[in-house]
């Protein structure tokens, strides 16, 4: 897609998106800072792209809950702004939101159209920016995902690798509940996203994608550990015990069949993705 434009370049589904579409062009911070939405849309007006992802959010959790201001002008006004530039233009927008919209209640998976309730401001500024790309009248999808890793940038196997490698034993939290998703598979299936919706413009709309099977942080690590030869010990606990700025969901397992029947997309094995960032992280 060389008439694709993203927004992101350092982050983990940009760095995989470059590597997906290396001839998509790339605006970073540098070219358009998120903090300023009119400067995002008048990137988009100038480039007249065929297509936008935005791959570039306020992702800092604790952080956004003392910092509201710039998490909701990067999370919601950005993505607000970028969609009514790409209804005006009449080309697709693609945006990707979280399994922090919901408060994690009960243990089934949530669809689609289940009843939101952020916990957090990373939450509640990604979902008032679902809703402000919902209102740009333009054609329009939001991959809502969860728990990304990928070999770059900040994320949790990155963080066990380095704390395991300085502790026997960690203490991790048993009682959220996801579905660990490759970046890699996140790019895969926002540029197949577009690329359907460039050939069919009644396609759109939020759709969920996480990666499979449902686990816990606690069982993830210990899965990270197995995969990275290391004899790191796994000591499960609540989230009582592990005190943070933010709340975060207790159940964050994503209703997927949505994805699946209109754009054929199946949800990965977070363990063969993870085996091959632990492969390229080792080498
Ligand atoms: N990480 C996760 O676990 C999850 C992420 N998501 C969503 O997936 C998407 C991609 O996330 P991920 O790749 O992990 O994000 P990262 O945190 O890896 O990267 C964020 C990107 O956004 C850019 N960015 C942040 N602030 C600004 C700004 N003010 N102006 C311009 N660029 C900015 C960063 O640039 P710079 O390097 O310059 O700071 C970086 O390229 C996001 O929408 C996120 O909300 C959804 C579920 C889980
Ligand atoms: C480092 C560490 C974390 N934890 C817990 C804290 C947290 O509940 C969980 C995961 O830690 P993280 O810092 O990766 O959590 P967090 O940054 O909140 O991850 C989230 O990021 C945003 C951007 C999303 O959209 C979400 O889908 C999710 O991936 O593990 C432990 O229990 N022990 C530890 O030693
Ligand atoms: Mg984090």
């Amino acid at each position: 897609m060389s008439d694709l434009l993203v927004f992101g370049r350092t982050g983990q589904v940009a760095m995989e998106l470059a590597r997906l579409v290396p001839e998509a062009r790339f605006v970073g911070r540098g070219e358009a800072d998120l903090a300023d939405p009119a400067a995002c849309a008048a990137v988009i007006g100038a480039a007249r792209p065929a297509a936008v992802i935005n791959a570039a959010a306020y992702t800092a959790v604790d952080r956004a809950e003392s910092d509201e201001v710039t998490a909701r002008a990067v999370n919601a006004l950005a993505p607000g702004a970028m969609a009514a530039a790409c209804a005006g233009l009449g080309v697709p927008f693609v945006h990707i939101s979280t399994d922090y919209v919901f408060d994690g209640s009960g243990d089934a998976p949530r669809a689609e159209d289940a009843p939101t309730g952020p916990l957090g401001v990373y939450g509640a500024t990604k979902l008032e920016g679902e809703r402000a790309i919902a209102a740009s009248g333009g054609q329009w999808a939001v991959l809502r995902t969860s728990w990304v890793f990928s070999a770059h940038g900040n994320n949790f196997v990155k963080t066990m690798r380095r704390l395991g490698a300085e502790r026997p034993r960690l203490t991790i939290v048993a009682d959220q509940v996801g579905g660990p998703t490759s970046a890699a598979a996140i790019a895969a299936a926002v540029v197949t996203m577009a690329r359907a919706m460039q050939a069919d413009p009644a396609l759109g709309g939020i759709h969920h994608f996480a990666g499979a099977p449902d686990v816990s942080w606690a069982d993830f690590a210990r899965v990270i550990f197995a995969l990275s030869g290391m004899a790191t010990e796994v000591e499960e606990i609540p989230t009582s015990a592990y005190p943070t700025p933010a709340r975060r969901p207790l159940n964050s397992r994503l209703d997927c069949t949505a994805i699946a029947r209109d754009f054929g997309i199946a949800r990965p094995d977070w363990r063969a993705d993870l085996a091959a960032v632990i492969k390229e992280l080792n080498a």
